[in-house]
């Protein structure tokens, strides 16, 4: 996500977002505890407790559009656009259609004239400088480039320990602790004559380009190539002006016992070394054992399990391509649509030269026919799928539990969100569909009590822990901007309103937010109005 010059520059956002802003305030950056610093004139509302501080956490990371695969495993789109944020709201006027009575009621608030400014707010709130640092975040440059030096003035991937997890009970490894900084960013409103504080801000539409998944037909029926996912791919993060931390180790893909197909595709993807989640779980994964791995976003990890996934499926014995079902030997479950797409797209850039094996992606939001076709057309052996859509094949798709008979490979993507956005069931049924003798594989950021019951049902005993996240770390990654806003509680909703509307009239690949609500008896009030 860019905040760019353009939604100052957008008339119509200008005008939305300085009826609902009509004051003078600054923002905060976001420090452990909430709000660090005031500044002067600012006007301030204590975080977190306060009903009047609106928090905003902004990422161009694949975390923070949770929300598109709710229902379904993909996720509607429309689950702002249609107004439909829950049952209870989708009784009340969609949002969108009521789009005039809104503009009606935010233009009561009295205008004013606006600035927005993102700031660093762990470390220069004030100074301006090096605000969105690296605001183009450089994933479609292909590599991580450079090394970054941990805050201890230790690379990550040099540090590796071994510790005991009690709670897990089973030998973890620790690796590379202090990946993460957890830049953090404040949004900052100013009047229109502060002109020194104006700054490039990021742009809603920095954030997925996510194609419509109502493709027309012939579309759908090609087979996943890499160019074909190019567009879809996030752009990798530009971490060469990082000062902190490392994701890259020392260690060569080289250096591993991969095929010389798959090196060729690493090479053409820009990969040499490692990233250290992959160098601590590669040659366990390349051994056959279950792995959990505790990993943040962004680091490398899709190709840490689709890599290993792929050589798996290279030691298979040449599947008959005239099989009527031809066995899907990799099955990987992600969150939602826009993961899935990515790692369908990593896939297809480790695949390149591996001219038999196929990747094939299902996910809410598409028609379930038009992928049974696909499915028909372009048999594969790696399947990446959202787990509600997924499921549906289960029950729906000709031939599709037969097919899944053949996983050799189980990859639960981001396992704490799959649990968080309420897939347990499906994820269970998932699990009950594959071969028990089979190679699980769990990343995930966070390991808490519902993802190690996962653990229990999914993973052999045996299996490995591989722990990149440093104990005390921060949770979100360092190149995931954070922001928040800060509003009194009677502006939050226009002031939402018109971040979404301007965001959605700037880029019609938007995402949707997933909106925490502090006071929600205020909020639903409000919604209801309208
Ligand atoms: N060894 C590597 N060297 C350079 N670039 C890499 C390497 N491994 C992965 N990348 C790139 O880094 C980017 C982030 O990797 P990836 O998306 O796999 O991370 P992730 O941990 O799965 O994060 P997310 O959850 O956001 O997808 C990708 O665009 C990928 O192309």
């Amino acid at each position: 996500m860019k905040f760019s010059s353009s939604i100052p520059s957008s008339s119509r956002g200008i005008s939305v977002f300085s009826k609902v802003f009509p004051f003078k305030c600054k923002y905060f950056g976001l420090g452990r505890n909430g709000l660090v610093n005031g500044g002067s004139g600012a006007r301030k509302f204590s975080s977190g407790s306060s009903p009047a501080s609106f928090r905003s956490r902004i990422g161009g990371s694949r975390s923070s559009e949770l929300s598109r695969s709710r229902g379904g495993g993909g996720g509607e789109r429309g689950g702002f656009q249609g107004g439909s944020f829950s049952g209870r709201i989708g009784q009340a006027k969609s949002l969108i259609e009521e789009e005039d009575e809104v503009d009606d009621w935010i233009s009561e608030l009295k205008p004013d004239s606006f600035r927005l400014e993102g700031t660093s707010g762990s470390d220069d709130e004030n100074s301006g400088r090096d605000r969105f640092r690296g605001s183009g975040r450089g994933r479609d440059s292909g590599s991580m480039r450079s090394q970054r030096v941990g805050r201890g003035g230790l690379s990550a991937s040099r540090r590796s320990r071994e510790t005991e997890d009690s709670d897990l009970g089973y030998g973890q490894r620790q690796v590379g602790g202090s990946l993460l900084g957890g830049r953090k960013q404040a949004l900052q409103i100013f009047d229109a004559d502060d002109e020194k504080k104006e700054k490039a801000i990021p742009s809603f539409g920095d954030f997925l380009s996510e194609e419509d998944s109502e493709e027309d037909d012939e579309e759908d029926l090609k087979p996943i190539s890499g160019s074909a996912l190019k567009d879809k791919t996030h752009p990798v993060p530009d971490i060469s002006s990082g000062k902190d931390e490392s994701y890259l180790s020392e260690t060569r893909f080289d250096q591993c016992a991969i095929s010389s197909l798959s090196m060729k595709g690493i090479k053409d993807a820009g990969y040499e070394k490692m990233t250290v989640v992959q160098e601590a779980t590669l040659p366990i994964i390349l051994k056959g054992k279950d792995v959990l791995a505790k990993a943040r976003t962004g680091t490398g990890k899709t190709v840490a399990f689709l890599l290993p996934a792929i050589e798996a499926i290279v030691k298979l014995p040449p599947v008959d391509r005239d099989q009527k079902r031809p066995p899907i030997n990799v099955l990987v479950v992600c969150p939602t649509r826009e993961l899935a797409s990515q790692a369908a797209a990593e896939a297809a850039k480790l695949l390149k030269y591996h001219s038999s094996i196929g990747v094939q992606i299902v996910i809410g939001g598409v028609r379930l026919s038009l992928e049974q076709k696909r499915l028909q057309a372009n048999p594969c052996q790696i399947l990446v799928a959202t787990p509600g859509r997924l499921k549906d094949h289960i029950e729906n798709t000709a031939g599709f539990a037969t097919r899944l008979m053949g996983v050799k490979v189980l990859v639960l993507d981001e396992a704490d969100h799959l649990l968080d956005m309420g897939f347990r069931k499906d994820i269970e049924k998932i699990i009950a569909a594959v071969p028990k003798q089979r190679q699980t594989l769990l990343f995930s950021a966070t390991v808490p009590e519902d993802v190690r019951q996962i653990c229990h049902i999914a993973l052999k005993r045996d299996h490995e822990f591989i722990n990149t996240v440093e104990e005390g770390s921060e949770e979100t990654h360092a190149l995931v901007r954070q922001m928040h806003l800060v509003a009194p509680l009677d502006k939050q909703f226009s002031l939402l309103y018109a971040l979404l509307k301007d965001h959605i009239a700037d880029d019609i690949d938007y995402k949707v937010w997933i909106v925490y609500l502090l006071n929600v008896d205020f909020w639903m009030s409000k919604i209801i109005l309208l």
